[in-house]
């Protein structure tokens, strides 16, 4: 029996959420394994009913646990409090730092089905694309210190400090190569050395460890023009291997071009592989409640947990097959398509999944 602990966090985590735990229950069934859930609060709601965004309970829960499931935290109701005392600052990173995740997995590709879903014109995307985007996790500058505000009126001033130790692009760029090794041995690395010091050294050190691995093609590409050459032939991309902060913005617009940041899933993982699973996409205040967000991030975020920390590649590639398979039928929620009348619901859409698992 493995434990899991289920953090759904504010927003549309919960519901999410809810769909990745009916998928996970019929997995078990269809594949003979046992979890064991155990919830606790996190971000926003986790400050209303604890006073903090990342209480002691949750955070020995998470240490305690095979595996963490996150939902997203944040939204307008905590935006009004110190920036330090937010969310996303207080609970979110430091569970990232404390369990030394450094490195993000975010794969987007298109469903088959989905191509006219995805905001490019049919002749760029064509029979689509499968990206890796590999993201350093815990340094950069979303870490680095000092950061702070200083003086007043027109002469006050905020400043954070991008960081990178040598051995913090080492680990996430060997990831990145051993993941090109597995797909079409191809790294792109995306920086900014023509401006910023920190990606003068990770483009060097990713150099380094290129020759370690002759077999894999190696490109370094400037993050504005990577930004711009994913609308424009995203096939020429297979991992690209990023910083925390380009990690961040890039995988979100290779999420959109697969159709919809409600299809993008994500793996967080240190050394040991322990991992956090969650999708890429926030806690989206504006559809929050209304019962329409894409469970989907979540569901393969679900099946992500299954193969990197549990050991249950089986039933995460059923998963996955599972997940096509709905689509394919064109079974959409409402980000999918125009034609909102015929959009399912999150609920509608776990249901399909969870019918189409067991009926494989
Ligand atoms: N990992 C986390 O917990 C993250 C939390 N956030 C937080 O979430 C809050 C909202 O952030 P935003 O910048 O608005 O980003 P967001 O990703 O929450 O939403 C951006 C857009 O994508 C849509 N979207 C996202 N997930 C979707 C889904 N599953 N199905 C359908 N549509 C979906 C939203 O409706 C919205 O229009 C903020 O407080 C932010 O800090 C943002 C990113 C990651
Ligand atoms: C909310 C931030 C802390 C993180 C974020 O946007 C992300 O990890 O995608
Ligand atoms: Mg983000």
């Amino acid at each position: 029996m493995k434990k899991i602990a289920v953090l759904p966090g504010d927003g549309i985590g919960p519901e999410v959420m809810k769909e990745a735990i009916k998928v996970l229950d019929a997995a078990q069934e269809k594949y003979s394994f046992e979890l064991e859930y155990e919830y606790a609060d996190v971000g926003g709601i986790a400050i209303d009913n604890h006073k903090t965004a990342l209480p002691q309970a949750t955070l020995e829960l998470c240490e305690n646990s095979d595996a963490v499931l996150f939902g997203s935290v944040g939204g307008p109701k905590w935006e009004s409090l110190p920036p330090d005392q937010q969310p996303e600052r207080a609970a979110l990173l430091p569970l990232r730092k404390h369990f030394d995740l450094f490195c993000n997995l975010r794969p987007a590709k298109v469903f088959p089905s989905l191509t006219k879903s995805c905001p490019l014109r049919p002749d760029i995307v064509g029979d689509g694309f499968d990206i890796l985007c590999v993201r350093e996790l815990t340094s950069g500058i979303y870490f680095g210190t000092p950061k702070g505000r200083e003086g007043q009126g027109p002469d006050e001033f905020a400043f954070d400090t991008m960081r990178y130790k040598r051995s913090e692009i080492e680990r996430i760029a060997r990831m990145a190569f051993d993941a090109a090794r597995l797909r079409n041995k191809k790294v792109t690395s995306v920086d900014k050395a023509n401006v910023l010091t920190t990606m003068v050294l990770w483009r060097e050190v990713v150099m380094e460890v290129a020759r370690d691995y002759p077999d894999v093609e190696l490109n370094h590409i400037y993050v504005d023009n990577a930004t711009m050459q994913l609308v424009r032939y995203p096939q020429q991309f297979d991992v690209m291997l990023c910083g925390n902060m380009f990690g961040d913005i890039v995988s979100d617009e290779a999420a959109m071009l697969t159709g919809s940041m409600g299809l993008l899933a994500s793996a967080s993982l240190n050394a040991d592989k322990f991992g956090l699973y969650e999708p890429a996409g926030g806690s989206a205040p504006d559809i929050a409640g209304k019962g329409i967000a894409n469970p989907i991030a979540q569901i393969l975020s679900g099946a992500m947990m299954l193969r990197y920390s549990l050991g249950q590649d089986d039933a995460a590639d059923a998963i996955d097959g599972a997940v096509g398979a709905t689509l394919a039928k064109g079974i959409v929620t409402a980000d999918l398509t125009s034609d909102r009348e015929s959009a399912v619901t999150t609920v509608e859409m776990g249901d399909a999944i969870v019918a189409e698992l067991l009926a494989r």
